[in-house]
């Protein structure tokens, strides 16, 4: 796997250091380009065939097209066979795309985000989905969920945890309520900008953001903008687009909702975590088969007794299941009373997992497993 980019000025010339021909080099470029791009479209119809297989296999049933389990096992396979110099993450990128525009000749689709765009849940969605996916801005969570519910998306991308913030409940509380599983997880490092139509921090009188953006840049802000006002807005775009407006206000969101509303980057970096992480769930109402390296994620009830959580873990331990998330709600039904939402390492078709599944059914009193889907790249 290559992870070094070496970069083009420490590149020898030619094994034996002659001054290279800039017009042979790009007819070298050009002639690799042709070839790249015929294998480009014998491999469009090759996932055209696959289209018709699985449409006929279907027998006049609705047709999966979309298989996140295969798209993970090529692009793993992309970075394990990397040789360089491009790095793994380039050509993954680079495949994602291709993988993309051919599910759009098998079927065009139609995944929501949290919008207006430019929203880290829009870059979330592209990342995963690639360009050729149609994305639908949706206005709140609970929009992602109807539009996937009703079938006006086939899929939605929603946030659910954040390195500095921890669990986003909206997301969990309806994941609990709503039919809809979980098919796929990403995570995205946030880099939040201080965006303006001014030039100067001293111009600027209130900050407007998502109070999620707002509560990871609280020490940046007390720091350097002590007094201006802080505003809560439904998402950070929706404060861009504010900012736009208002000279003396400034936004706080991502570079590419700058780069997209036309306003100035007056700071870039404002998190007060570098590591600041985000980390969303794909919802869908489709089974994804085992992938070979993924994750379930569960909700239990446990037995209202002492140590009735330790009750539940049990089995997952002595199966050896490495739990990798846990999050606990109130169960809205009694007072005091918890559900828990469990990531485990696996897929519940999986042989060491599947009967411990079964298992648990005995000993508690309720167990939804909200997915199994292809662990983040
Ligand atoms: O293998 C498939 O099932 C395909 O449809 C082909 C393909 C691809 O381009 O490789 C396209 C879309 C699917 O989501 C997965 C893979």
């Amino acid at each position: 796997m290559s992870t070094d980019i070496p970069d083009a000025q420490n590149q020898p010339q030619t094994d034996t250091d002659k001054p290279l021909d800039l017009a042979a080099v790009r007819k070298e470029i050009d002639a690799l380009d042709l070839q790249i791009q015929s294998l480009l479209n014998q491999r469009a119809a090759a996932a055209l065939k696959v289209a018709k297989v699985k449409l006929a296999e279907a027998a006049g049933k609705p047709v999966d097209f979309y298989r996140p389990e295969r798209e993970a096992q090529i692009l793993k396979e992309v970075a394990s066979r990397n040789g360089g110099p491009m790095s793994d993450y380039a050509v993954q990128r680079i495949f994602r795309e291709i993988i993309s525009a051919s599910l759009a000749l098998e079927e065009p689709m139609r995944v929501a985000y949290l919008g207006p765009e430019g929203t880290y849940s829009h870059a979330a969605a592209d990342r995963h989905f690639g360009f050729a996916v149609q994305s639908v801005p949706e206005s709140s969570i609970a929009d992602i969920f109807h539009a996937v519910e009703t079938g006006r998306v086939r899929f939605g991308v929603v946030p659910v945890e954040n390195s500095t913030e921890g669990a986003i409940n909206l997301t969990l509380d309806l994941l609990t309520q709503s039919s809809l599983r979980v098919c796929g997880e990403l995570s995205m490092r946030i880099q939040h900008c201080l965006l303006s139509r001014s030039e100067s921090l001293d111009d600027i009188k209130t900050v407007h953001a998502h109070p999620q953006a707002l509560a990871q840049c609280r020490h940046w802000l007390d720091a350097n903008l002590p007094n201006a006002e802080r505003i809560s807005e439904s998402s950070n775009a929706a404060a861009a687009k504010l900012a736009l407006e208002h000279p003396e206000y400034a936004a706080i969101a991502g570079e590419t909702a700058g780069k997209l509303y036309g306003l100035n980057s007056l700071v870039v970096g404002i998190e007060d975590d570098r590591n600041n992480t985000t980390r969303f769930l794909v919802i869908g109402d489709q089974d994804i088969p085992p992938s070979g390296d993924d994750a379930t994620l569960l909700m239990v009830a446990a037995p209202h007794r002492p140590g009735g959580l330790r009750h539940i873990l049990a089995p997952l331990e002595t199966a050896g299941v490495s739990m990798t998330r846990i999050e606990s709600r109130p169960s809205r039904s009694a007072l005091w009373e918890y559900h828990f939402f469990i990531a485990v390492t696996g897929h519940q078709h999986d042989s060491n997992l599947s009967p411990v599944l079964d298992e648990l059914r005995e000993l508690t009193p309720l167990l939804k497993v909200i997915g199994s889907y292809p662990r983040a790249l």
